[in-house]
């Protein structure tokens, strides 16, 4: 019979029930339901294996009806869902109409706060200590933020402001050494404090030895060391910069001793001030392939349990991240201007083989998008070429660094963008579907979007050979399989390629949208249908020469195609060309993702929901054109 604890945990007050060595147990059979899972759905495995322990305490000291746990990313939260009533469909998660795979609202009264973009935690938790005070409220707040997130500056705006106005409020840094790469920076260098530790200890020790040899001056000396002794640990503690920011500090403590976690947690709830506990766990925990390889399973793909290894899809053409990460080398092999950046995503850019070769032209600037931009703006303003490599949906935080610190001035960086479109399971907060939108309305910026690797190629090229801003956008997955021309070339910059004639009716596309519209077209003609279709290239600036001629000239409607928010996109720039063009009565039907947060599920999933697909994109051409 089964007898699992997990299968009567149905609400997290349960928790509060168990002895210590169920909780133990317990632990252990949400790593296995964890890890089940992941293997089959792919998911933040190694994240939300860090946390077990430390899920178990909070939920066993804290009530989430009532006091608030916001937790930053929200990728480690898996623990969280098994035990507030999701463990019946967890099995759905990060697919279509499944649970997500971070906190939600809608999802829970013990999710309080949506989450995926890093480093939010401090800032909402402040935010509620301080509504929660104004409604004479009890509850309290916890953020939970981990070490890599605390490498983005909305984290010490947060910590800044929250130690100033000294609320009760808790946050535990959940401190692993790990971001999704090796950590960067300062910060990490000061939390890893083991060789600090040991050289501060060696150094008392050898102080008092010295001071025990003198004679009753050097008794008094000591004695007033040893008083000195606590503030000189303080000092070369990570104590010391949060007690800086007005936060009274706790720790570092082991963040896989329940026992211990639920100690500290039972003292701190007592506490009315801002509090942050600094806990140290491992990533991975509890999966010996996590544990050893914490950056493969930190978002990891389905595998198979018993030897780690990840399972292949089908194969077929090398993906989008991968060609950009070859060429870039490329280019970077014969311009020694060519600098590269990521915001802690050096294996997600394709850049790692870049990071190997050209070490010193390569910077991971920790989740710091607003700082990699303008970081980059100060290389381009000295003559060189950055290659800023981000995320589309991660690029949004930087929106006013590309303006002001890079448009403003027409300095030549390169925006390398991946995700661009849909992703996948991540969902909204990680789909790439603004960029063409907040972008293309940028003075000098120029943007551009492949309709296959190939062109990537010559695209990246182009783009470092620009004398002002320019972005390339292209998605996460494979290419088309197309052969590569060995040869590089720059692109004539505005210039759009038609790709087939007719006049039936015309179409724009954009990037990944081209082959399918092509692929459409093509069946069309089959049935006597014969459309234009255009592979847009440039999104800004528009081939406007093409494509009045070809609006001028075709019987039909017109249609623009791109996988981005239709709202200011690609085809808002042809209604607008349309309208200063002085036309009247063209009908342009703009398809492309509605004016909605597109939910998760597998890309092909959400193109097909969305009418991206080619039977979609079949279906309203043909509605159009009364077929
Ligand atoms: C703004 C933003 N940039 C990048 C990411 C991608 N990202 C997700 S988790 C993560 C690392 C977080 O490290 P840490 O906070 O230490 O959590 P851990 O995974 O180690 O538990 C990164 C870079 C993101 N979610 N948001
Ligand atoms: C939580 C987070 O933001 C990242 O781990 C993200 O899920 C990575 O996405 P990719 O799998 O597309 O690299
Ligand atoms: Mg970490």
């Amino acid at each position: 019979m089964n007898n699992r604890i997990i299968d009567r945990i149905t609400d997290p007050k349960a928790i509060k029930m168990l002895s210590h060595p169920e909780l133990v147990t317990l632990a252990a059979e949400l790593r296995t339901e964890i890890i089940e899972t992941c293997s089959k759905n792919g998911g933040h495995l190694a994240p939300s294996l860090g946390v077990v322990e430390l899920t178990l305490a909070l939920h066993r000291i804290f009530d989430t009806a009532k006091d608030r746990i916001i937790w930053d990313v929200g990728h480690q939260a898996y623990a969280h869902k098994l035990i507030t009533g999701r463990k019946d469909s967890f099995h759905t998660l990060r697919t279509l109409d499944g649970i997500s795979g971070f906190p939600k609202r809608a999802e829970s009264e013990h999710d309080h706060f949506d989450v995926g973009h890093s480093s939010t935690s401090i800032s909402a938790a402040t935010g509620m200590a301080v509504a929660r005070d104004l409604l004479k409220g009890t509850n309290k707040v916890i953020a939970v933020i981990g070490d890599g997130s605390m490498t983005g500056g909305i984290a010490y705006e947060g910590l800044n402001h929250a130690g100033h106005l000294n609320k009760d409020l808790v946050v535990i840094l959940n401190d692993n050494e790990m971001s999704i790469a090796e950590n960067v920076g300062a910060l990490s260098n000061f939390l890893s404090r083991t060789i600090t530790n040991e050289f501060v200890h060696k150094i008392k020790k050898d102080l008092e030895s010295f001071l025990e040899g003198l004679d009753s001056v050097g008794h008094s000396v000591l004695k007033v060391a040893k008083r000195a002794e606590e503030s000189l640990k303080g000092l070369f503690t990570p104590g010391m910069l949060f007690e800086a920011f007005g936060f009274e500090y706790i720790g570092p403590i082991d963040g896989h001793d329940v026992e211990l976690l639920t100690e500290t947690f039972e003292k701190v709830k007592r506490f009315d001030d801002a509090v942050l506990i600094h806990v140290v766990t491992k990533k991975g925990k509890g999966y010996p392939p996590a544990e050893k390889n914490p950056s493969l399973f930190h978002g990891v793909g389905p595998f198979d349990i018993a030897t780690g290894k990840v399972i292949k899809g089908k194969g077929g053409a090398a993906s989008y991240t991968g060609i950009f990460g070859d060429v870039i080398r490329k280019i970077a092999s014969e311009d020694e201007r060519l600098v590269a950046i990521t915001a802690a995503m050096p294996d997600g850019t394709g850049l790692s083989p870049f990071a190997k070769e050209f070490p010193e032209r390569f910077f991971d600037v920790g989740i710091a998008e607003q700082h990699g931009v303008t970081f980059a703006a100060g290389i381009a303003a000295k003559g060189l070429r950055p290659v800023f490599a981000v995320y589309s949906s991660f690029l949004q935080r930087a929106y006013d660094q590309i303006f002001h610190d890079v448009c403003l001035q027409n300095l030549p960086v390169t925006f390398a963008i991946d995700r661009a479109g849909v992703v996948g399971s991540d969902g909204p907060t990680h789909h790439g579907v603004f960029d063409l939108s907040f972008l293309r309305h940028l003075p000098n910026m120029v943007v551009m979007a492949p309709k296959d690797e190939n062109e990537l190629q010559h695209m990246l090229f182009t783009s470092v050979n620009y004398e002002g801003p320019s972005a390339v956008r292209y998605p996460r997955g494979n290419g088309l399989g197309v052969p590569l021309d060995q040869q590089l070339r720059t692109l004539p910059i505005g210039k759009s390629e038609l790709l087939r004639s007719g006049t039936d009716g015309l179409i724009l596309a954009v990037g990944t949208m081209v082959s399918p519209c092509f692929a459409v077209a093509e069946a069309l003609a089959k049935e006597g249908m014969n459309l234009a279709v255009v592979n847009a290239r440039f999104i800004k600036p528009l081939d406007s020469e093409l494509i009045i001629d070809l609006i001028r000239t075709t019987n039909g409607p017109v249609f623009t195609a791109e996988e981005n928010a239709i709202q200011g996109g690609f085809g808002s720039s042809i209604l607008e060309l349309i309208e200063e063009s002085g036309f009247s009565g063209i009908r342009v039907i703009r398809i492309g993702y509605p004016d909605r947060f597109i939910e998760q599920g597998e890309q092909a999933e959400l193109k097909s929901r969305y009418g991206l697909d080619e039977a979609g994109l079949e279906a309203t051409i043909k509605k159009a054109l009364k077929l």
